[in-house]
């Protein structure tokens, strides 16, 4: 049964072309991980798909219905990547109020529980860290026992431990058979919660595939170097020359380096690091062409 449904969504904004006719379909028991640079477009994807934006063409569905009608959008939850929470009200009366909107929400002792924060229930918001406002903002999204849940950028700005408490949270709603939709800028968050990826790049999709594909295609590696000469090496799908260095970028870095080791070439100050999603969509999406359908 497909919860969430984009086809050939498009939307723009005066010029700028957010969504270019996107098709994407979200089943029940899924958790989709949408990733993509700055400006890509999730954000804007989801504000279709939750009914806060129209698409200027195409079309979008939630529960099978317009998402812009409130009985489609009762079974969903939502963080948004912005949130605004009353200042002066405390942790657990924010719960009280957002779960006052449901029929059977989760009990309010359950919920702080379940996002590490029950020691904070007697805070105002206004004096709560960032990450603290950022995890109760993802809580609430939980309270009415949603049958979706879309999750934009939710651990931005938390800590290691919170990060894991809150992936916990979403695992544990995935294994009681929810649906999640959540967007991120790494690949290691998605890798952490995701069997499925969906890459946006400037509007369009770019893969729609296993955690494992994609990442053999935006795992690209920059071996950086410094060396005289360099012979033509296989695997490199883009050079860069700077300040008297050489940067290569391959899906590969083991073999690269094998290759320069194994060919005699003289080079010095060897070192290899992960590069950002964008050079890596720089460095195989040229074509862009998608990597995989389903
Ligand atoms: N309300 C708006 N008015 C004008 N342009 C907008 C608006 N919202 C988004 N855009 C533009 O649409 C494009 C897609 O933005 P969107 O917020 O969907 O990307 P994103 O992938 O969520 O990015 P980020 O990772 O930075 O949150 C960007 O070029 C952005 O500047």
């Amino acid at each position: 049964m497909i919860l969430a449904r984009a086809e050939q969504a498009t939307r723009r904004y005066g010029d700028v072309l957010a969504l270019d006719s996107v098709d994407l379909d979200v089943s029940a028991g899924e958790l989709v991980g949408l990733l993509g640079p700055n400006g890509a477009g999730k954000s804007t994807l989801m504000n279709l798909l939750v009914g806060l934006r129209r698409p200027t063409a195409g079309r979008v569905q939630l529960f099978g219905g317009d998402p812009r009608d409130p009985a489609h959008r009762r079974s969903v939850g939502v963080t948004p990547q912005e949130t605004g929470l009353p200042g002066t009200l405390r942790v657990g009366e924010v719960v009280d109020f957002v779960s006052a909107h449901y029929p059977d929400p989760v009990p309010r002792g359950e919920l702080l529980d379940r996002f590490g924060l029950t020691d904070l229930v007697r805070r105002q918001t206004g004096g709560l860290s960032g990450g603290q406002r950022r995890r109760l903002a993802v809580a609430l999204a939980f309270v009415g026992r949603p049958r979706l849940v879309l999750l934009d950028e939710p651990t931005t700005g938390l800590d290691v431990e919170a990060r894991h408490t809150l992936w916990d949270a979403v695992r544990a709603f995935h294994a009681d058979g929810g649906t999640v939709l959540l967007t991120s800028h790494y690949l290691e968050e998605v890798e952490a919660l995701a069997r499925r990826v969906v890459v946006i790049g400037r509007g369009r999709v770019l893969a729609d595939d296993t955690v494992a594909a994609v990442r053999d295609v935006v795992g690209v590696r920059r071996v950086s170097l410094t060396a005289d000469d360099l012979p033509e090496l296989p695997g490199v799908t883009r050079v860069e020359r700077a300040e008297g260095r050489t940067h290569l970028f391959t899906t590969d870095a083991d073999r690269l380096v094998r290759d320069l080791v194994t060919g005699g070439v003289p080079f010095r100050d060897l070192e290899v690091r992960p590069t950002s999603l964008e050079k890596a969509f720089l460095a195989i999406t040229a074509d862009e062409q998608p990597t995989g359908s389903r």
